[in-house]
């Protein structure tokens, strides 16, 4: 399997991604903004950070990236896409996720570890959760509040494309207390294909335990099991966070 890292002019969370994807075995290449395909990935994401400085609006610009349109026909055939806090940011500004991520209520840029909770393990991408599973991963950002009008709020519940909330230590949904006034405590959705994901929490940086958590890693497991690259064979290559996960 191969994994390619969109970078953008900004993009800062490229190497966190390169090396959570290497250490999982994954052959892993940088892909510059200005390339024009992505053909031969199996896996592409777009990462966190500062696209063009954040002008404008978050992702605004990198949307006209010249990758952006193989990046689009590549989800568009299936494959997986994966954007990650900036790279959420600009698949909505691309329209391939519905919505858009506003400044945080606080007008503050927030940077701690975060619980999120697992409300929907059928995708690619965290398939081998446990539905309702709590996993602590940090965000990092200053505009993260998702936003999307009562229609498309309505169609993602239904259509069970909201994968995960946060959540207080006891697990429950925090709503007014959330740390950005994301509607609902979204923090991650997918689309309608189920095979273009993306989220505010960054799981490359909870990779490692000591780095204060490694429940990151089950997301890119997920993706490694449901493209073959890792076993689900208990005596093989078992997943290592699953065990572990509340
Ligand atoms: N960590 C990130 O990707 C930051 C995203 C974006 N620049 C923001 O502040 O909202």
């Amino acid at each position: 399997m191969k994994a390619a890292v969109i970078r953008f002019p900004g993009s800062n969370c490229d190497q966190d991604c390169v090396l959570a994807l290497s250490e999982l075995g994954v052959k892993t290449d940088y892909v510059w903004h200005k390339d024009t395909s992505v053909a031969g990935y199996d896996l592409v994401v777009l990462p966190g950070g500062f696209s063009y400085g954040d002008y404008l609006r978050c992702g605004a610009i990198a949307r006209f990236s010249p990758i952006m349109k193989a990046v689009k026909e590549y989800a568009a055939a299936g494959n997986l896409l994966l954007g990650i806090c900036n790279g959420f940011q600009i698949l909505c500004e691309a329209g391939l996720l519905p919505g858009a991520l506003i400044r945080n209520r606080s007008l503050h840029f927030v940077c701690q570890h975060q619980n999120v909770r697992v409300e929907d393990i059928s995708n690619p991408f965290l398939h081998l959760c446990r539905t309702g599973a709590r996993l602590r991963i940090p965000i990092a950002h200053g505009e993260g509040s998702y936003s999307a009008d009562a229609a498309t709020l309505l169609q993602l519940e239904r259509q069970n494309r909201i994968l995960l909330r946060y959540v207080n230590n006891n697990g429950a949904a925090i709503d007014l207390a959330n740390p950005n006034g994301s509607v609902e405590s979204i923090a991650g959705i997918i689309n309608e294909g189920r095979n273009v994901f993306g989220l505010m929490p960054h799981p490359e940086r909870a990779c490692d335990r000591r780095l204060g958590s490694d429940d990151g890693r089950i997301i890119f497991e997920s993706i490694l099991a449901s493209l073959g690259a890792i076993s689900l064979d208990e005596d093989a290559a078992a997943p290592t966070t699953s065990r572990s996960l509340t």
